[in-house]
């Protein structure tokens, strides 16, 4: 790629040394490290079996950063570069030895739902010592373990990590500002004999509450006396608009009562007869139409938060209010659809009336714990959830409405009974859903309800697969949990090889290290983008995560906040 390099970028191109590349948002930090990964590639460094590591932290950005690096690096070039998110790269580590830390053969992976049922009832503080106790005595392994158990393997074994820094001699670390104490401490194992490459923008660090820390860039410069270059002032992202502009001034609040041409915010209100969510959908109509010439147009609409990331799906898939239906994707979390599968699933897997009740209490139970994710479960929700599981030892359990809940979990299993399924998974799934759906049980009818987002997971076709396979070779569905639970696994690990054309619906967290045409944030009437306005903290967190997501759009963004409070960031 021949392009009129700045200084610093061509000074970060010529580092052969330890680097850290600071630049805002669309400085051009991933597009010239992928650059300075292709030189190093055709310079001829690397032995055969050694790679370049390009390490980020989501799927979705894995899939952009492979798709760029393929406009700029050549097929042939590319096999020397491997992209991977922390998490994949930690897996590939301890599927061959984390039995080195804990004594125990195969370690089995603890899937998010599962894992957020299980720690539905222990305290918030005691979480971590949960996770190691499950690794060490069970050997069942949490995600959240997984940079730390690799960052201790290398510790503890020289070796191991010599081999792996042979493997890849350099490793360019993507939205640095954002790397946790685990992922640090992992990330000063492999520097000690690779060469390391961060990019950063420490005024993108929305992670503090996975414990990304302000400190960490200065301590990549301390630790590995690392060659600094900034490319401040640099967009190629946006450039020629003012959105840049009016990111940087969010940040100091001069957006404040000034106009900007690519950046609109728009007051909405309450309009009769019409959803609330009427004028952000009307903005992406009007969004298309401005779009309507451009070839592979894409569209972000951002919300705070996931509820109300739910609720606009439903809109946009609706026909109502005289609006077309919007076709999209959703930035969905596991936990409600997958945990609600697992109980569809053991109505699928059938068998007698007695067992299918039992296993289906226990699924319930699971959902009910596990479907509010890293969320806390509320007490009640708890409460029931171990009424169920009382029930399933003692056979006995108070309350009208748990009864209510056991009494239609002994319905649905009778009526199992007495169906004939007919071999097509997804109508197999849809009938037993719609049992669920049915249900005068709240609880049952939620299942139903979280179930109906599995769609929006991206496993459907994986999960019709295994299922048709189950029905092929035995005309029923036995093995149908383990077929669920195995393709909802594989979640965590494809490679999310994602089309971001069309219609994209996520949280703002969701949209780092993306880029849209078109940017709608939508601020919620009740789930708002300033959390606690009187929280300064909270605040200044929210205010980074805006300034992101505004600065996702290549064209255009438009905000739109209510008429009778609107945000105050702007
Ligand atoms: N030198 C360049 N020539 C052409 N296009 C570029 C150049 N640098 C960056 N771009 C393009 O500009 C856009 C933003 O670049 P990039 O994603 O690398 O920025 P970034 O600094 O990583 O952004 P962010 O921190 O906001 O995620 C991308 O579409 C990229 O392909």
């Amino acid at each position: 790629m021949t392009a009129a390099w700045s200084d610093q970028k061509r000074g970060f191109l010529a580092c052969a040394e330890h680097a850290l590349a600071l630049g805002g948002p669309g400085a051009g930090k991933t597009h010239v490290a992928l650059v300075k990964a292709g030189d190093e590639i055709r310079s001829g460094v690397l032995k055969p079996g050694q790679k370049i590591l390009f390490l980020s932290f989501a799927r979705p950005t894995v899939a952009r950063i492979l798709e760029k690096a393929s406009e700029l690096i050549s097929r042939e070039d590319l096999q020397w570069l491997e992209v991977s998110t922390y998490h994949a790269f930690a897996w590939s580590v301890l599927k061959s030895h984390a039995y080195l830390l804990n004594g125990k053969s195969g370690v089995q992976l603890l899937p998010p739902p599962e894992a957020a049922a299980h720690l539905a009832d222990i305290g918030k503080d005691s979480h971590d010592a949960e996770k190691q106790r499950l690794f060490e005595q069970e050997g069942r392994l949490h995600f959240d373990l997984f940079a730390r158990l690799v960052g201790e393997l290398f510790r503890r074994s020289g070796r191991l990590a010599r081999i792996f820094s042979d493997s890849y001699p350099v490793i360019i670390l993507d939205e640095f500002q954002d790397t946790n104490s685990d992922e640090w401490s992992l990330i000063q194992q492999l520097g000690q004999r690779s060469r390391l490459i961060a990019l950063a923008d420490p005024d993108q660090r929305i992670y503090e509450f996975r414990g990304a820390d302000p400190r960490r860039v200065g301590e990549f410069l301390d630790v590995f006396r690392a060659s600094h270059f900034d490319f401040a002032g640099e967009n190629h992202r946006s450039g020629g608009t003012d959105i840049t502009t009016y990111g940087n001034d969010l940040l100091t609040g001069a957006n404040k009562g000034r106009t900007y041409q690519q950046v609109k915010v728009s007051r909405y209100g309450f309009m009769f007869g019409k959803s609330l969510h009427f004028s952000t959908k009307a903005a992406v109509c009007t969004a298309l139409a401005r779009l309507r010439n451009v070839p592979d147009k894409s569209i972000a609409i951002l919300v705070p938060s996931k509820r109300l990331m739910l609720e606009l799906s439903d809109y946009l898939s609706s026909a109502g209010d005289g609006l077309p239906e919007l076709h999209h994707d959703v930035a969905m979390d596991a936990e409600p659809p997958a945990l609600a599968a697992g109980v569809i699933a053991t109505l699928l897997e059938g068998g007698p009336a007695g067992e299918v009740a039992s296993r289906m209490l226990a699924a319930l139970h699971s959902h009910i714990r596990g479907r509010r994710g890293a969320k806390p479960t509320p007490q009640t929700e708890l409460d029931l959830a171990g009424a169920l599981s009382g029930f399933i030892t003692t056979g006995k359990i108070a309350g009208s409405k748990r009864k209510l809940i056991v009494s239609e979990v002994h319905r649905i299993s009778n009526e199992r009974q007495l169906l004939t399924l007919t071999g097509d998974p997804a109508a197999d799934w849809l009938h037993l859903r719609g049992l669920l759906a049915l249900s005068p049980a709240t609880a049952l009818k939620q299942v139903a309800m979280d179930a109906r987002y599995l769609r929006l997971l991206h496993r459907g076709s994986v999960l019709r697969a295994n299922l048709g396979g189950l029905w092929r070779t035995q005309g029923g569905y036995r093995g149908a949990e383990d077929a669920v639970r195995s393709a909802l696994l594989q979640e965590h690990f494809a490679a999310a090889q994602k089309d971001w054309r069309g219609i994209h619906l996520m949280t703002i967290h969701k949209s780092k290290g993306k880029e849209f045409d078109e940017v709608i944030i939508y601020d919620g009437m009740f789930q708002r983008i300033a959390r606690k306005p009187d929280d300064a903290k909270a605040c200044a967190q929210d205010l980074l995560a805006l300034r992101v997501g505004v600065t996702r759009a290549i064209r255009r963004a438009t905000i739109l906040t209510p008429k009778s409070e609107p945000c105050p960031f702007l």
